[in-house]
């Protein structure tokens, strides 16, 4: 327990500085000719920029299944991702060609992909929702209504809490969890609004402005979930409407998107359900941010009270009453690996593939 623990927080932690590293501005990007001097040395903070850094941590990961599989299939036990990748990489005949390298490539995307950006927008909707108390009560009459009090949380309510919804997805709007999505760069040269780009150019989106500017939003700086609501916006995170594109858009959308949006669904229904959250009298949470490729809360800790409303089991497990926000930090990795373990048949997972 205690060396998962200490492989977890090392994880987490090279998470954050590859993110970190990522999205500092580099000078060799402007003057090529320059990037074997590493002026700024991020070339050498970060080692070896690519996925060998994370190879000790995967490669453990894969080797652990691979040696357990046939007793637990042979057992019919619940079939890990990792497990139908390796099953994955043994077929000849379905398009796709998988080797360990490609399985440690996917999983180090999922990684880097799917923790650090959901921890972060968890940070930013707790954050807003603790500051607009009034939208919190909102949400929480909605849980009342479609969940009922004597019910848990569970998937077949998500569809019908809109209001929730419309809270992330404002959350998404002004706190995109990457601000200029990821860097591309384009195989032609191209010319875009009169500006020529070389190919090779490394092109950076700003959905940060974007999504802040006073030309296509209302009141663009206020949190008013309640503009997701009107069927005349009807916007959603396909990407199709180039003013709102938290996932990116295109080919090289967010290939988590159902998982992250179901993640922040079940978390935000389960958290606001169960208890109430309030800031001690008089405080407020400071929404500053931090410069990276994650756009984070440069004050992450923020001591909130939760009020348990009733007793509901499962969920103290996860998450005891009195915890701060800072703590959901830790409790999302394990969220994450839970949600997972639900991709279960090879159906779903070559479908995902297929976009990947
Ligand atoms: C709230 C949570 C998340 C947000 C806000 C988010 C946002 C994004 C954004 C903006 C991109 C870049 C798109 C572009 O450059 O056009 C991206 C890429 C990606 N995301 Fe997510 N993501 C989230 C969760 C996840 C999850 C849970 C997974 C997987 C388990 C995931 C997997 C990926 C992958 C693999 C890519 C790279 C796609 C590619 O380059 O083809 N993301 N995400």
């Amino acid at each position: 327990m205690e060396k998962r623990s200490k492989d977890g927080t090392e994880f987490r932690e090279l998470v954050v500085k590859y993110g970190q590293v990522m999205g500092k501005p580099n000078i060799s990007d402007f003057f090529p000719v320059l990037a074997r001097f590493d002026l700024q040395g991020i070339q050498k903070v970060m080692g070896k920029p690519n996925i060998s850094d994370f190879h000790p941590a995967i490669s453990e990961c894969v080797k652990m299944l691979s040696d357990r599989r046939e007793g637990e299939i042979q057992r019919n036990e619940k079939k890990h991702l990792i497990q139908i990748l390796l099953e994955l990489m043994e077929q000849k005949d379905i398009g796709i060609s998988q080797d360990l390298v490609k399985i440690k490539a996917i999983l180090v995307d999922i990684a880097i992909g799917g923790t650090d950006t959901t921890i972060t927008m968890v940070e930013w909707v707790m954050s807003e929702l603790l500051n607009n108390p009034e939208i919190m009560s909102k949400v929480q009459q909605e849980l009342k209504h479609v969940v009922g009090m004597n019910n848990i949380v569970e998937e077949s309510h998500l569809p019908n809490l809109h209001y929730l919804d419309a809270v992330l997805k404002e959350t998404l709007r002004l706190h995109p969890a990457l601000p200029f999505l990821l860097p591309k760069r384009p195989s032609q040269s191209a010319i875009v609004g009169g500006y020529k780009i070389p190919e090779g150019t490394k092109v950076f989106l700003n959905v940060y402005a974007i999504h802040r500017d006073p030309q296509v939003w209302e009141s663009p700086l206020e949190f008013q979930p309640e503009r997701f609501l009107s069927p005349s916006t009807n916007l959603d995170y396909a990407g199709n409407n180039m003013k709102y594109l938290p996932f990116g858009s295109g080919r090289r959308i967010c290939a988590g998107i159902p998982l992250a949006e179901k993640m922040l669904m079940f978390i935000f229904a389960s958290l606001l359900h169960s208890f109430h959250w309030k800031l001690p009298e008089g405080e407020n949470v400071d929404i500053l941010e931090e410069f990276g490729l994650t756009l984070k809360k440069s004050e992450r800790r923020v001591e909130a009270i939760s009020v348990k409303p009733r007793n509901c089991k499962d969920l103290d497990t996860i998450f005891p009453t009195g915890f701060s926000i800072y703590n959901i930090r830790v409790r999302i990795m394990m969220l994450v690996g839970h949600f997972l373990s639900l991709v279960r048949s090879s159906n779903q997972l070559l479908s995902l593939l297929h976009y990947c």
